[in-house]
Order: C-alpha cells, then sequence, then structure tokens
C-alpha cells in the first residue's frame, strides 16, 4: 500500500538530513507505528508522505509509493488533490489545526467540498455520520458548536472524523494523543482500533511513546537521527530489542505503566 524506498531529506539550512535514507512499508490495513526521540525525523518523514513539505526549504530523494504512484513525483497540485481525499492526516494538537470563528461542522466537512462534488445537504449528512463513527455522542449539537465549546478529546475526535471523511487508504497521525490526558488518549486509541477494525484504514501511528505503540500498532520502525535503527514485530521489539537505543526508549516507560500492558 505505502511502500518508502530509501527516502532522504534535506533542508537547505542544514548540514545533515533530517531523514537519512529509510525504507518501509505498510501493508493494506495496517497500523505501523514510527517511534523515536523528538528530532529523530518522524514528523518530516510523515510531512513528505503527505506532501507537506515545503519544496522551497527542502529536497527529498527516493520514492514514496503510494499503490504504485510515486508521490515525489507529483507536483503540488497533484499532491493537494491526494491529500485529504487519499491520505488523511491528524496532528498533536487539535486545538491549533481547527479555525476558532468556525463551526466544527463545517471544518469536518471540508475535505468533501474541496474534493467532492456533494450539496451542502450531503456533506451535512456525510459529516454528521464522520462525527457518530468517532463516538461523539449528540452529534447534532457538536457540529453546530465552535471549536473553544469542545473539550481537547473531542477536538481530536472531530479531526478525525474530519480526516476519515473521504474514506482516505491512508491515514498519518503524528503524535495524535500526546497533547491528551492518559483516560482520553486510552479512548483515542481504542477509536482508532475501532476504525481500523471496521474499514480497514491503513494508518501510520507516530509517537515518541513505545508504550502508547504497543497498544495499537502490530508492527513497529524505531528512527534515530534521521535512521531506522530497529523494525519488527511490536512485541518482540519490545520483549528483545536488539538496539541499545530501542533499549534506552523502553527504559524511559515509567514501570507502573509497563506492568498495565
Ligand atoms: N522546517 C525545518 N527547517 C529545518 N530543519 C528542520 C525543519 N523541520 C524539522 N527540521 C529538523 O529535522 C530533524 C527531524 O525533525 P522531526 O520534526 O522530523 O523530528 P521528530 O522525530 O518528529 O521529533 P518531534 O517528536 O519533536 O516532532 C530535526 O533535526 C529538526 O530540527
Amino acid at each position: 500500500m505505502l511502500k518508502i524506498e530509501d527516502l532522504h531529506v534535506k533542508f537547505h539550512a542544514r548540514d545533515r538530513e533530517a531523514v537519512g535514507g529509510i525504507s518501509f512499508s505498510i501493508s493494506d490495513g495496517e497500523i505501523l507505528g514510527l517511534v523515536g526521540e523528538s528530532g529523530s525525523g518522524k514528523s518530516v518523514t510523515a510531512m513528505t508522505v503527505a506532501g507537506l513539505l515545503n519544496r522551497e526549504k527542502a529536497d527529498a530523494r527516493g520514492r514514496v509509493l503510494l499503490d504504485g504512484t510515486d508521490l515525489l513525483t507529483l507536483n503540488e497540485q497533484e499532491m493537494r488533490r491526494l491529500r485529504g481525499k487519499e491520505i488523511g492526516v491528524v496532528f498533536q494538537e487539535p486545538q491549533s489545526c481547527m479555525d476558532p470563528l468556525m463551526k466544527v461542522g463545517t471544518q469536518v466537512e471540508e475535505a468533501l467540498r474541496i474534493h467532492t462534488h456533494a450539496s451542502p445537504a450531503e456533506r451535512r449528512r456525510a459529516a454528521l455520520r464522520g462525527l457518530e463513527q468517532v463516538e461523539l455522542g449528540d452529534v447534532e449539537t457538536v457540529y453546530g458548536k465552535y471549536p473553544h465549546e469542545l473539550s481537547g478529546g473531542q477536538l481530536q475526535r472531530a479531526m478525525i472524523a474530519a480526516a476519515i471523511l473521504t474514506r482516505p487508504k491512508l491515514l498519518l497521525l503524528d503524535e495524535p494523543t500526546t497533547a491528551l490526558d492518559v483516560t482520553i488518549q486510552a479512548q483515542i486509541l481504542e477509536l482508532l482500533k475501532k476504525l481500523n477494525r471496521e474499514q480497514g484504514i491503513s494508518m501510520l501511528f507516530i509517537s515518541h511513546n513505545l508504550q502508547v505503540v504497543r497498544r495499537l500498532c502490530s508492527r513497529v520502525v524505531v528512527m534515530q537521527r534521521g535512521h531506522i535503527v530497529e523494525a519488527g514485530e511490536t512485541e518482540q521489539v519490545y520483549a528483545s530489542p536488539r538496539d541499545a537505543y530501542t533499549q534506552k526508549l523502553i527504559a524511559a516507560i515509567p514501570r507502573r505503566e509497563r506492568r498495565e500492558l
């Protein structure tokens, strides 16, 4: 489904490559975890796949194949057409991704307005259905609210609804639960599992927290300083990490949290 081959990303302003030649793939319906500490290149990888890298500031080379199409060969207009339709994106801070002056419902249906010919009534119906899928309770009320009237967890659910409304093949999730407290975080992880199970959406789930990845992803890729240092079945990597850096990431998980899993 997604196949990344020898991807390099270099910002012009930097000497060292942010991503220094990585390769991995995601199969149909799979949730792949991408972990590593801050600055390891996780977000830059996701931004490249989403076509959000500023081409005036950075160069990407290698291949990023989505069902056989190399995304690195597409121009910005072609990439815009794909993003939001075939690739959905969810970031860490839902507050900063939403327009504070626009109703939540209007923002959830945005992708349909851009990518389809759906009428306003059809868009509204689809948005309400989306809000139901992410279990937002009284969806008519939520639809008419402004972002500041929702909690962080509710907003993140709304962002997920927006990202999946066009039924994308791939959902990129960059630290989607990091800003949320642990209870809400667990609920969002359950929601993602459900969406993956019921709709078969493939996901790239980025986190600095191997613990969170373990709850969601069957396979994991570990990045350090722009390179992949370890990859494999999450349970196996967790049980017997081969790389010293992975061992360090596991050791960073508080013992109490390690037991809870
Ligand atoms: N716009 C930019 N200009 C220059 N360098 C950048 C830019 N964005 C990211 N970088 C650099 O690229 C490298 C990888 O950053 P990236 O954001 O992908 O790390 P990350 O693993 O996602 O970390 P975090 O969890 O903090 O987001 C870092 O060294 C970072 O400083």
